[in-house]
C-alpha cells in the first residue's frame, strides 16, 4: 500500500492517467481586498499559489495535462493592465511541462473581450466559441462548456448573444443593479450579470458529443466555470440554465462527474441521477502561504482528487459502465 496525502492507493492499481486542477486565480497587481460578502481576497498572492501548483505538478511527473476552471485575472485589475496580467498568468501556466486546458470565467471577460482572450489561452475553437472536448485516452472524454455563451459580458454590446442575455436579466432580475440578487428567492438568485447561460447551439453540440461518447462507451467528465447543481453551490453561483444543461446530461449514462469553479468556498454533491458535482476551492482566497490546487487520479470506476491546502480531497466512485 502507498499513501498519498492520507489516501491509500492499492498497490498495483495505478491510475489510468492523472491531471492537475486549479480554479479562480483572479490575479491582479493590487492590494488585498474582500468579496461583496466580506471574504478576504489576496490578489497578488494568488499567482504564487499557481506557481506552487505548477512546481508540484511538474514534480509529480505523470500529469498528462491540467485544467484551469476559469477566472485567471480579477475584474479589479486596473484598466490598461489587463493584457499584461493575463500574459503574466499564462506565462506561469506555460512553465507546466504538459498542456493546460483553460475555461473562461466572468473575470476573464471583464478584462478582455473574447476575441483577444481565446487565442491567448490557446482555445482550440473558432468563431468566439469557448466550448470544446478532448479525449486523453479512448475510455475517457472531457467536455469543456462555455457558460458565458449567452452573457452580458465578453461579447460586443451589439452582439445578439449580449442582447439575449440582457433580455433574460431584464425578465428574471428586477433590480437596477443586475449583479444584485436582492428580493430573488432560492435558485432564482442565479440570475445575475456575473453569470450566463449555455446557448441552444452549444446544447445541441453537447447532446451530439454525449451520443458519440455513449456509442464509444466513453466516460465523460464535464467542466464548467459555473456550477451545474444547486446541491454543490450557492444559488448565486449557478449557471442560468444549469437545469437545461443537466437535462441533456441526464439523458445519457456516460457523464460521471461535473467539475466547476466560481463558487470560491468549494462544494460537492451527488445529484438525483448519481452524477457527482465537485466545485473547486479558489486560489484567490488562500491567505499568504496557503494553497488551493490539486491533481486527479483517474481509474476505470472512480476518480480521486488529491488536494493541496484548502482544496479538499474527494474520492468519487461511480458505475464504470
Ligand atoms: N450577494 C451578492 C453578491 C454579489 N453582489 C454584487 O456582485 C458584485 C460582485 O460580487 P463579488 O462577490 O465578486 O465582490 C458585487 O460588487 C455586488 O455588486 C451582490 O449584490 N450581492
Ligand atoms: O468570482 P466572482 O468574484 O464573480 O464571485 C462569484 C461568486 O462567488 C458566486 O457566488
Amino acid at each position: 500500500m502507498a499513501s498519498v496525502n492520507g489516501f491509500v492507493r492499492v498497490k498495483g492499481k495505478e491510475p489510468l492517467f492523472s491531471f492537475g486542477v486549479i480554479s479562480d486565480v483572479q490575479y491582479a497587481d493590487i492590494p488585498d481586498g474582500r468579496s461583496f460578502l466580506g471574504v478576504p481576497r489576496y490578489y497578488r498572492h494568488s499567482i504564487q499559489v499557481l506557481q506552487r501548483a505548477v512546481k508540484i505538478w511538474n514534480n509529480h511527473r505523470k500529469l498528462r495535462f491540467a485544467i484551469n476552471l476559469g477566472d485567471i485575472v480579477d475584474g479589479f485589475c486596473p484598466k490598461g493592465e489587463s493584457l499584461t496580467a493575463v500574459q503574466k498568468v499564462v506565462k506561469e501556466f506555460a512553465k507546466f511541462d504538459s498542456p493546460t486546458y483553460h475555461l473562461i470565467g466572468n473575470h476573464c471577460l471583464y478584462n478582455l473581450p473574447r476575441q483577444d482572450l481565446l487565442p491567448l489561452l490557446n482555445f482550440p475553437t473558432i468563431d468566439g466559441h469557448a466550448y470544446y472536448d478532448f479525449s486523453p485516452i479512448p475510455e475517457y472524454r472531457f467536455v469543456v462548456l462555455d457558460g458565458y455563451d449567452i452573457s452580458a459580458i465578453g461579447w460586443p454590446r451589439d452582439h445578439p448573444k449580449a442582447a439575449q442575455a440582457l433580455r433574460i436579466l431584464q425578465e428574471k432580475n428586477p433590480n437596477p443593479d443586475k449583479n444584485s440578487p436582492q428580493g430573488l428567492v432560492g435558485i432564482e438568485r442565479r440570475f445575475l450579470m456575473f453569470n450566463g447561460a449555455v446557448g441552444r447551439e452549444q446544447l445541441e453540440w453537447l447532446d451530439a458529443i454525449l451520443i458519440d461518447s455513449t456509442k464509444h462507451e466513453q466516460k465523460v467528465v464535464v467542466c464548467s466555470h459555473m456550477p451545474l447543481d444547486p446541491g454543490a453551490a450557492t444559488p448565486e453561483a449557478l449557471c442560468w440554465n444549469y437545469d437545461e444543461v443537466m437535462e441533456v446530461i441526464h439523458k445519457y449514462n456516460c457523464v460521471k462527474v461535473c467539475i466547476a469553479g466560481h463558487d470560491h468556498k468549494g462544494g460537492y454533491s451527488v445529484d438525483s441521477h448519481g452524477i457527482h458535482h465537485r466545485v473547486l476551492e479558489a486560489a484567490l482566497e488562500c491567505p499568504p502561504g496557503t494553497d488551493a490546487f490539486g491533481y486527479v487520479d483517474v481509474y476505470h470506476d472512480r476518480i480521486s482528487l488529491i488536494g493541496t491546502g484548502r482544496m479538499v480531497n474527494t474520492e468519487i466512485a461511480f458505475d464504470s459502465r
